[in-house]
């Protein structure tokens, strides 16, 4: 008895999709469904580790790939784990993975943004209906008597349909009904080439229906090649990366990696070694190109498979790497841990905590490389290119590793890149910085902002403008939690501009200091009723130096949370202390001059507050009072 089902939504949206748009590569379809049929087979050899009954009769794991040219259909047949009828109405009808869901419910309906994103996702099973207008699933549970299979077809479109079957042999076959437009995967030259180009890493044997050459039979008639009842291994059937560095072309390892990572563009670095000691593993880590939607969910799973002895233990194995390089694709091979290992006992292993960190220093290693080519007069401009394309996407999250990974901290330190006062691009390093200090120059000095733009146009900044001092923007959210940890680098001390008095040292001349402590001294009678009229606004209220155009600015204490910190964190809903802020005045600008002997003091001392927060990229408390107060003023 036929029973009819329809897709959860996000499935019907999904395949609407594939079969609408997506790939200009079609054939990735074979991929996905042998790196199914793989995964299921790694699967069942996991379960086995603990229930040997499971392999029944059939020890040897495999997929077969075949094809009927009459029938117009492709098939692709694992002996891995199976499904039962339950199991493949869960698993082929709905998207368990929230990440998944999440990246579903992301599609706009813009085909050409859509098919962007698909990209980087991979549809797994759904991607047969690229090339298939009807696909016929059947399978067994290992474990389960062959009475209770399963038949799974579907067109598509809204729904499927599932039948129990009676089905000896255990695993999955998936049966490809082609469209007009793909007939040419029925051969084997064609096919043998896909698997050979995506899906020769797999470990496990991928066999094919061997041809043999008939001669024509009657006399003038040309012979053809036919498939023969003997079957053979078409891929290497070796793990990628148990192989030799030296055997494996720069082409396979862009390959595997797309093949890991369901990305379609190249990886940007990787790096492939046997680590031996103590510890040994195999680890091949790779930097994608390009951010996946969600890098910002530091709970997104970690992109690192384990395995132990070649046998595939768990993905996104979280505890191989820390979570600021969340982004690095890979696998790691241990030769130590058992196999049993479980994510809990992963968290505790010493094997582990070692790995992690191998792992931590083989990535820096690779950004470190990707850094130096930067500068590299040999390189070619793509190569030259590619740090800046790993900051742009990863920088941000990058700079968590400040905050979290204290024995690296130089190290990251030095692959930091920001914009300046001198730059526009991101692409100063601290190192950078520190050549092109000024003599005299005591501090490396920052102004963290909401956007460029908004940090350009700070008064605090007028000073270092006028003196030509250089300063980093920081316009990144995780900057001011990351620099709280970074307070030197190489010696100097990192100084933001927004906090604090400024010194600048023994770049302000004597006559500079002098002229401002003239003005400080006769502003002091303005000062006091300034202190007084603000004195719930502001915690303090001082004469400065660092202003030169503006009549103000807000500055909060050596050590205290910055105003646009404390701003970031109330939007994300946290706490954050109430911290008033100091008010800086510019003694000399005729705004400030007013304000002694006018009648109107109170109204200018609020006024120059609220700019002063406005300026920073604040509110002031009470807009409505601020604009009755100004245009009293301006009426
Ligand atoms: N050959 C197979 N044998 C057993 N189960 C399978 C097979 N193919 C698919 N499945 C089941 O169907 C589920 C959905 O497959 P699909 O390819 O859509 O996603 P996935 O493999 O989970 O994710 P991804 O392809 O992103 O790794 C799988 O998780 C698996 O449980």
């Amino acid at each position: 008895m036929t029973q009819k089902h329809s897709f959860q939504a996000e499935v019907a949206q999904l395949l609407h999709l594939v079969t609408h748009s997506l790939y200009s590569n079609k054939e990735i379809f074979l991929r996905e469904l042998v790196s199914n049929a793989s995964d299921a087979c790694d699967k069942l050899r996991f379960e086995a580790l603990n229930h040997p009954e499971l392999y029944e009769d059939a020890p040897t794991l495999e997929v077969r790939v075949s094809f009927d040219k009459e029938a117009r259909t492709l098939t692709i047949a694992d002996n891995g784990i199976g499904m039962s009828q339950q199991e493949a109405i869960d698993n082929l009808g709905t998207i368990a993975k929230s990440g998944t869901r999440e990246f579903v419910s992301r599609l706009s309906g813009d085909q050409k943004a859509d098919t962007q994103l698909i990209g980087q996702f991979g549809v797994g099973f759904y991607s047969g209906f690229i090339v298939a207008d009807r696909i016929t699933v059947e399978s067994r549970r290992a474990g389960l008597p062959p009475e209770e299979g399963v038949r799974w077809v579907s067109a598509g479109a809204g729904d499927f349909e599932v039948e129990t079957i009676t089905r000896p042999q255990r695993g999955t076959s998936v049966t490809l009904h082609l469209r007009d437009d793909a007939l040419d995967y029925l051969s084997t030259w064609r096919l043998k080439s896909i698997i050979g180009k995506y899906s020769d890493h797999i470990s496990l044997p991928i066999l094919m229906r061997k041809e043999e050459w008939k001669e024509g039979e009657e006399e003038g008639k040309a012979g053809e090649h036919v498939l023969s009842d003997e079957w053979e291994t078409v891929n290497q059937a070796t793990a990628l990366w148990s192989r030799n560095k030296k055997d494996i072309t720069p082409e396979q390892y862009r390959e595997f990696y797309k093949a890991i990572s369901h990305d379609y563009e190249d990886p940007l670095a990787w790096s492939h070694n046997r680590v031996e000691g103590s510890t040994e593993y195999t680890q091949l880590l790779f930097v994608p190109s390009r951010a996946p939607f969600d890098l910002w969910n530091r709970e997104k799973a970690a992109g690192v498979k384990l395995y132990v002895k070649r046998v595939f233990i768990m993905d996104e194995a979280e505890a191989l790497l820390p979570a600021y390089l969340r982004f690095v694709k890979g696998v790691v091979d241990s030769a130590d841990l058992p196999l049993n290992v479980s994510r809990e006992l992963l968290q505790e292993s010493r094997d582990v905590k070692a790995i992690r960190e191998g792992n931590t220093r083989r990535v820096l290693q690779m950004l470190e490389d990707l850094a130096k080519t930067e500068k590299d007069e040999a390189a070619s401009d793509e190569d030259k290119g590619r740090y800046a394309k790993f900051w742009s996407e990863f920088g941000a999250v990058l700079k968590e590793g400040l905050g979290e990974d204290f024995a690296n901290r130089d190290r990251l330190a030095k692959l930091l890149r920001f914009a300046s006062t001198q730059s526009d691009g991101v692409s100063v390093s601290l190192a950078d910085y520190k050549a092109r200090m000024k003599e005299g120059q005591e501090a490396i000095y920052y102004i963290a902002a909401d956007t460029q733009a908004a940090a350009a146009s700070s008064p605090q900044l007028e000073i270092f403008r006028k003196k030509g001092i250089e300063v980093l923007y920081m316009t990144d959210r995780v900057d001011e939690w990351a620099m709280s940890y970074l307070t030197e680098f190489d010696g100097t001390p990192l100084q933001s501009v927004a906090k604090g008095q400024v010194d600048l040292g023994k770049l302000q001349d004597e006559a500079e200091k002098k002229a401002a402590e003239e003005a400080a001294e006769s502003f002091k009678p303005v000062l006091a009723k300034l202190k007084e009229a603000l004195k719930d606004k502001a915690q303090d209220v001082r004469v400065t130096t660092r202003l030169v155009d503006s009549p103000a600015c807000l500055v909060v204490n050596e050590g205290g949370m910055s105003l646009q910190l404390a701003r970031l964190l109330k939007q994300a809903g946290q706490k954050a202390p109430e911290t008033k802020p100091v008010l800086e005045v510019n003694a000399a600008h005729p705004l400030v001059r007013k304000l002694e002997g006018s009648p109107n003091f109170n109204d200018l001392a609020h006024i120059l507050f609220d700019q002063a927060l406005l300026a920073e990229g604040g509110l002031p408390e009470d807009p409505a009072a601020y604009v009755k107060r100004v245009n009293a003023l301006l009426s």
